[in-house]
């Protein structure tokens, strides 16, 4: 029973007005029940308030709608019309930056989507396309409101329709801290970054029963769902955290480095980093011998500032690193190869990984550095009929559409389809940068000379020491940044310790480029 089940009394003078808003604001904060609360703590979740606060600044939250409740009638809806509707709605700050959010309360029909529910994550999303802030979603509920029947379903596409035009917009958030089943599982799918908890957060189309039911497989709801077979096979999302306080805490800091919305720069910070500090450790970070592994993490960590960075998708599609770091207190997203896991290689879900990133940069005007040690796409005949083809376009699709800054620097090899793909001259990069350690080729050298001195192998005396000479003498001739750099495929080759300096330099001139591109309602994007 709320303050306004019964009819309002007739206060005499304004203060008891004032009273009887505050009584009614008490009880909409305070939640449905002291049981319902403990319960929520109990499976090891915050409530929805709780979580609030711990994303924006201290007393930021102005609520919106915090006295809605619904007019569905039937399986006893009508004797209970919590405040809020289950679904709290509004807007804050984050490290002083309007950001917009909405919190399932699970407390309330299991934080289920009804019409009111919905209608009022509508109005927040469209405040916040307004207003050109982000949006970051919490969410915790158990999909449609089943005693609203339809009326629920249609409240999921106003919010996939909303997901949809503010994409490229304003940045959008998910962070998913609890069941999220069938419909409800589209609108993280569609937004730009996915956050989940081990344990307590799932996400699947159809659940554990349904899958038995239809294909004989059992599961549980984490082997299906959880948040590490998001992070780590399918992709669904991008950060997964022990608990959620650490979650939210690195919602936070992603907000830091992104902008506001697409017509704003991510925001500069002050950095005591030298931008010209030597980094003569490269030299032995990462070994001449292109066959020889090393963990491109630690050259990322050696250029950006105090060695600080935001790895998305850390766990999936590890043969490629995509992260979000500062150069000289400028915001620039880092694609880079990982010799350390499968050589490096491109393969699907490396190309989609870096696609999806490379995008989402572009979108917030966010510069990319693009650190190449790539033997090529990954052969094999799963991969050919996985579609790799039109996977690794995305990649290229995304780079060649790409009109942030655009650095490309080769460490170490670069062969073939690759190459060209991973942002070289010829598909765009503004600069493109190599260490003298480097191979730029069409191949490796003992597979180009396989083919093309075959005759002379196969009719040497000593096959072996001709291959071997071939090998060498293809290598001398072709296999050196200096026939890139003298042919102007390179802007220049540079001494390893300088990459900070040269990278930072080419970012700072390259921050007033303006590029266009031709008038079309949009491309067609391999999918
Ligand atoms: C989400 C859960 C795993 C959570 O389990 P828990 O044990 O933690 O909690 P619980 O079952 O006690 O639920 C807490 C309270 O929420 C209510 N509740 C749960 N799911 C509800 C729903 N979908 N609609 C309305 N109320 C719901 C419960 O009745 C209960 O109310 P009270 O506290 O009053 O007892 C489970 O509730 C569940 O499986 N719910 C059904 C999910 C589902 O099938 N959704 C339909 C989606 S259809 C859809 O979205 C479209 C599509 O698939 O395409």
């Amino acid at each position: 029973m709320t303050v306004l089940d019964e009819a309002p009394g007739e206060p005499t003078d304004a203060r008891g007005r004032v009273a009887e808003l505050h009584e009614i604001r008490a009880q909409a904060v305070a939640g449905p029940s002291e049981k319902a609360t403990k319960a929520q703590h109990a499976k090891g979740k915050l409530t929805a308030r709780e979580r609030i606060e711990l994303l924006l600044d201290p007393d930021s939250f102005r609520e919106v709608e915090q006295l809605r409740r619904h007019r569905a009638t039937g399986f006893g809806l009508e004797g209970k019309k919590p405040y809020t509707d289950g679904v709290i709605t509004g807007w804050g700050t984050v490290e002083g930056r309007t950001v917009f959010v909405y919190a399932h309360d699970f407390r309330i029909f299991g934080g289920a989507l009804g019409e009111a529910h919905a209608t009022k994550i509508h109005k927040i999303m469209d405040m916040a396309i307004a207003a050109g802030a982000p949006l970051v979603s919490l969410n915790d509920g158990a999909g449609a409101r089943i005693q609203e029947g339809v009326s629920a379903l249609a409240g999921y596409g106003g919010i996939f329709q909303r997901n949809t035009r503010a994409s490229g917009v304003i940045p959008q958030i998910s962070v998913m801290l609890g069941p999220c089943a069938g419909g409800a599982a589209y609108s993280p799918a569609l937004t730009d970054f996915v956050f989940m908890v081990r344990e307590t957060s799932q996400m699947f189309i159809t659940g554990p029963d349904v899958v038995k039911a239809v294909t004989g497989e059992e599961i549980t709801q984490n082997g299906l769902g959880g948040a590490d077979v998001h992070a780590e096979t399918s992709g669904v999302c991008h950060f997964a955290y022990d608990d959620e306080e650490t979650c939210i805490a690195e919602v936070r800091y992603l907000l830091s480095l992104l902008p506001q919305n697409n017509r704003e720069n991510p925001p500069r910070a002050e950095s005591a980093d030298p931008a010209d500090r030597r980094s003569d450790v490269l030299l032995d970070l990462v070994p001449a011998d292109g066959n020889r592994p090393y963990d491109m993490a630690k050259v990322i960590e050696e250029i950006v500032d105090d060695g600080d960075y935001l790895e998305v998708h850390e766990r999936w599609a590890r043969n490629i690193i995509c992260a979000l770091g500062r150069m000289d207190g400028q915001v620039v997203g880092i694609i880079a190869n990982q010799p350390q896991v499968l050589a490096g290689v491109l393969d699907i879900e490396a190309s989609e990984k870096a696609a999806r990133f490379v995008q989402m940069c572009d979108a917030f005007n966010i510069p990319i550095v693009t650190l190449l040690d790539v033997p090529g796409f990954l052969p094999g005949v799963d991969q050919e009929h996985g579609g790799i083809i039109r996977h690794g376009a995305k990649l290229l699709y995304a780079y060649c559409n790409a009109t942030v800054p655009r650095i490309s620097l080769i460490l170490r090899k670069a062969y073939g389809g690759a190459y060209i793909v991973m942002d070289s001259q010829s598909i765009g990069a503004d600069l493109t940068y190599a260490w003298p350690t480097n191979e730029i080729a069409v191949m490796g050298a003992e597979g180009a000379a396989n083919v093309i001195f075959r005759r002379q192998i196969a009719e040497a005396e000593d096959p072996e020491a001709m291959r071997a000479r071939m090998v060498k003498e293809y290598k001398s001739e072709l296999m050196h940044p200096y026939y890139a750099a003298e042919r102007g495929l390179v802007d220049d080759v540079i001494d390893p310790a300088e990459t900070r300096e040269v990278l930072i330099k080419s970012l700072a001139m390259l921050q007033t480029k303006h590029a266009d591109l031709p008038s079309r309602k949009h491309g067609n994007p391999p999918q």
